[in-house]
């Protein structure tokens, strides 16, 4: 499942299902110059964080391997948001994912029926047809 579990966390980098969330800003701070006051609402983006060539070298290229070893450094990998108010549902919505593939590609072969179909961010990535598929079981 280690291979598995790298595919999973390259897909949500590269697609992260939440685009971030919005903080408030509970003492000013100043970032890049920036000075943010108290009370605003700070939002800090996934997709950025995770096209960061800094964190993730040739960062548009999908590449399991990122995951190898001790992996990206803390808080730069952050589909599931980082520190206290991090996502509480994140091992249980990785435990999902992960059955559903194990599920998929060990019973079945499959294809896209349609290739080219687009993807909206709405504001979530939605495949724009719902992205149908067709099954063909390895074992009848
Ligand atoms: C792929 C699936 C999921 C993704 C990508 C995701 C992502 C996120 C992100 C980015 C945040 C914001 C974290 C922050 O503000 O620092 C969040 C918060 C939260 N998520 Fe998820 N989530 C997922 C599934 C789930 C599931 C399955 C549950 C519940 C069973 C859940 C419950 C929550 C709750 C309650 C919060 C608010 C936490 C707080 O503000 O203290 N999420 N999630």
């Amino acid at each position: 499942m280690r291979y598995s579990r790298n595919v999973v966390n390259e897909v949500l980098r590269l697609s992260p299902p939440a685009p971030g969330a919005f903080k408030h800003v509970i003492s000013d701070f100043t970032y890049e110059g920036f000075t943010i006051p108290t009370g605003w609402k700070a939002h800090w983006s996934v997709f950025s964080t995770h096209q960061n060539p800094k964190y993730f070298p040739d960062p548009k290229k999908f590449d399991p391997a990122r995951f190898e070893g001790s992996g990206p450094m803390p808080f730069s990998f952050v589909p599931f948001g980082g520190g206290p108010r991090m996502c509480p549902g994140a091992e249980f919505a990785r435990l999902v994912i992960l059955s559903f593939i194990h599920n998929l590609v060990t019973r079945f072969k499959w294809e896209k029926l349609l290739p080219d179909e687009k993807v909206k961010f709405d504001p979530s990535p939605v495949p724009v047809n719902g992205l149908p598929i067709r099954l063909m079981p390895h074992k009848c």
